[in-house]
């Protein structure tokens, strides 16, 4: 079985936040996730998601300043009082919204600080954080992101995020495997996704064509061959997650197209031969 959620930061960007889950749901998707809720207020966003029979299954932590090119601070030297207070509130969301997984972003290496300590603080803060989760049920999740999107971010590839989930070793603790991200940087997805979802420590996989992060099907991976394979692997594994689908629709934030560019959603749930939902 395959389950995909939509992501209501990057799809129906043609209506305002709150009206993207009537949207999704119109499209008969039954999960959402996004990157920040923290403009709105959490029983509003409770409130769409029990009116359209939607599940949130993840958002981000706050991750800094943003607008000042902050992206994530859970690695940054300093910082760590900043990433409590920050995750703490992811929580309380996290509550309020029935929510399961929280990502936290780790943040682009600053000049003149050495990898070690960046990692020694990257560490703390995650085994901190899955510390605080793990008795309410919250999963805590880390992205490797490629350098072509953002420069400098401290965590780029699957093993590095496999390793520190094994270094930290919380059962709560895992990888968020983008493979748009993880195509680029990379490559030899396949393999990848055989070999990581075995270890039962992919809490989370996010999809978008590659090189332009439009509609699957649409770039250089084949993505049908790897919704098989997923739907494969998770039943050999016992892996029961959802796949985000973290796009810009091809038409842009003209009218409609989120919906209309949804054909490979349609296809492959009339056709495969296994449940999509
Ligand atoms: O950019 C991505 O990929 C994400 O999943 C975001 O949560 C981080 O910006
Ligand atoms: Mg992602």
């Amino acid at each position: 079985m395959l389950k995909f959620a939509a992501n209501l930061s990057f799809l129906y960007n043609d209506a305002d936040f709150l009206d993207r889950f009537s949207a999704a749901s119109r499209d008969e998707f039954h999960a959402v996730e996004y990157l920040f809720p923290y403009p709105w207020d959490a029983r509003d966003i409770a409130a769409r998601l029990n009116d359209n029979g939607l599940e949130q299954v993840l958002f981000n932590a706050p991750a800094g300043d943003w607008d000042q090119g902050d992206r994530g601070i859970a690695c940054i030297p300093g910082r760590e009082l900043e990433f409590r207070a920050g995750f703490n509130k992811a929580l309380e969301y996290a509550q309020a919204l029935d929510c399961r997984r929280v990502h936290v972003m780790a943040g682009i290496c600053p000049p003149g600080i050495d990898a070690a300590q960046m990692r020694a603080t990257y560490e703390a803060n995650v085994a901190w954080a899955a510390e605080l989760a793990a008795p309410i049920g919250r999963e805590v999740l880390i992205e490797p992101i490629n350098h072509r999107d953002m420069p400098g971010y401290f965590l780029n590839t699957q093993t590095q995020a496999h390793d520190i989930v094994q270094t930290v070793g919380a059962m709560n603790l895992k990888v968020q495997m983008d493979l748009y991200h993880c195509q680029i940087t990379e490559g030899d997805l396949s393999t990848a996704i055989s070999r990581w979802i075995a270890t039962g420590r992919v809490g989370h996989f996010q999809i978008a064509s590659v090189p332009s992060r439009n509609e699957p099907t649409t770039g250089e991976i084949n993505d049908n061959y790897i919704f098989d394979l997923i739907a494969s692997e998770s039943q050999q594994h016992g892996w029961e997650g959802w796949i985000g689908c973290e796009y810009r629709p091809k038409l842009g934030a003209e009218a409609g197209a989120t919906s209309r560019g949804l054909t490979w959603l349609r296809t492959l749930r009339s056709h495969s031969t296994y449940p999509v939902i």
